[in-house]
């Protein structure tokens, strides 16, 4: 664990960032180019250390997949044709791999058992599990499948009508990629729209699904083909920028290749409803995704709620939004995030009592917090908590800040931002 020292002595930031490559679009590139017969190139593939867990899985299950740069090529015959692996499957830090690879090694014809780092040993499976096993998949893992590791012995499988109990994209994205290799139709029931990148990327990759308002259906039995996959920058690392954009004083900020799906675009929604200054120019296109191009700049704050079917489209946002919440002018109030608790750390209780260590006026509540700004920052010794959303959060924080803010462990967010710091640096005036 490295801990780095943030002394960037109050800046102010212009210039252009390209938003490196969508996790949640990268890690899929790798398991539909694996599923699908044939050939798949990616481009701006997001080589992050959770991204490059799935390639490793798959590597292990006998994939070809070659890496260079943003670029990656996958040569799959299909997924009957795998290897069973000889080694345990490691998820590293990601919950998407995790989740999405039991999903797709249930309706497998290998066994295989997964296990993940400190962090995902402790996240809720069953949510995954427990539906999987209706549809006849053979799990074992302790406390009933709750907690990795999980042992997976791939079998034929039934399709399912399911209606979900929490707003997941990886829960329906596991379901939707087992019920690909399940007999008959699977039916899953959204309770809120979660970001929708596997059904966009079924149709990419040749299947047929329908979608109608928050139900799925997908008939199994289905062939992918391999195809190329553009994948579009990450709003989820944008975001750091947007925010810092709209609280450092003086900023004008261009961000290009930012991924627009509109299942994801919940901070600009924000950004909107507290006032601040930016344009969207969506001219560009991925292969099957919206992208584009944000321009924002610092201006004054309001606070805002927050809350229900917004929550989904910005879940990974609201620590960054937290601290944007500090500098905006009265109250931010943040509800049904309940779903913060389970992520690579509980982000509500991190998100709390870290903005507090530098002066932040915010309470945390059984669903979220809320906030009363605007406050000025001061320094502090932060921890991350090994969670990278939390190490980018304060790495924002300490542009405000009276004094330096200390961090832990840097190194956490290479599994979705490697190269953070050298962006950050390139817009400091
Ligand atoms: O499907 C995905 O790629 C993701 C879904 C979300 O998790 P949940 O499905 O647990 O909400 C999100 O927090 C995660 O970063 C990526
Ligand atoms: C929650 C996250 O990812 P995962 O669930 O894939 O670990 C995240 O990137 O914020």
């Amino acid at each position: 664990m490295t801990s780095k020292k943030l002394d960037y002595a109050q800046p102010s930031l212009e210039g252009i960032i390209r938003i490196p490559g969508d996790k949640s679009v990268s890690h899929r590139s790798i398991m539909f180019g694996a599923i699908a017969e044939g050939t798949t190139t990616v481009e701006g593939f997001l080589q992050s250390d959770d991204c490059l867990s799935t390639i490793d899985c798959f590597q292990k299950l006998g994939v070809e997949i070659s890496i260079e740069g943003d670029k990656v090529k996958i040569i799959s015959k299909g997924i009957t044709h795998w290897k069973e692996p000889d080694e345990i499957l490691y998820t590293g830090n990601s919950g998407t791999t995790t989740r999405l690879m039991l999903g797709i090694l249930a309706g497998s014809s290998v066994s295989s058992v997964l296990i993940g780092d400190e962090s995902i040993q402790k996240r809720p499976m069953r949510r995954v599990t427990d539906p999987l096993k209706q549809m006849n998949a053979k799990l074992i893992g302790r406390e009933t499948g709750q907690f990795t590791p999980i042992a997976v012995e791939g079998t034929k499988l039934q399709a399912i009508h399911y209606t979900m109990p929490v707003a997941s994209a990886q829960v329906k994205s596991a379901i939707l990629l087992a019920a690909l290799n399940a007999n008959g139709e699977t039916v899953v029931e959204e309770i809120e729209t979660s970001r929708d990148h596997t059904e966009k990327m079924l149709e990419h990759f040749g299947a047929n699904i329908a979608v109608d308002n928050k139900t799925i259906r997908l008939l199994g039995g289905q062939k992918l083909n391999g195809t190329a996959v553009v994948v579009p920058g990450d709003i989820s690392s944008a975001a750091f920028f947007l925010v810092a954009g709209a609280i450092v004083p003086s900023s004008k900020l261009t961000l290009t290749n930012v991924g627009l799906n509109p299942t994801r675009t919940g901070i600009m929604d924000v950004l909107q409803a507290m006032g601040a200054s930016f344009t969207v120019n969506d001219a560009a296109n991925s292969s099957h995704e919206e992208m584009g191009t944000i321009e924002i700049e610092s201006s004054p704050l309001v606070g805002t709620e927050i809350g229900g079917e917004l929550i989904p489209r910005l879940i990974d946002e609201i620590p960054i939004i937290a601290l944007l919440a500090t500098q905006a002018n009265g109250k931010t109030v943040i509800k049904n995030a309940e779903e913060l608790k389970v992520k690579e750390t509980n982000r509500i209780d991190a998100v709390v009592n870290e903005l507090k260590k530098l002066g932040a006026n915010i309470t945390a509540t059984d669903d979220g917090m809320i906030i009363e700004g605007p406050t000025t920052l001061h320094g502090g010794d932060l921890l991350t908590y090994g969670d990278h959303r939390i190490g980018m959060m304060a790495a924002v924080a300490s542009l405000i800040t009276t004094e330096p803010v200390t961090i832990d462990n840097a190194g956490c967010i290479a599994v979705s931002y490697p190269t953070f710091f050298e962006d950050i640096s390139s817009v400091i005036k």
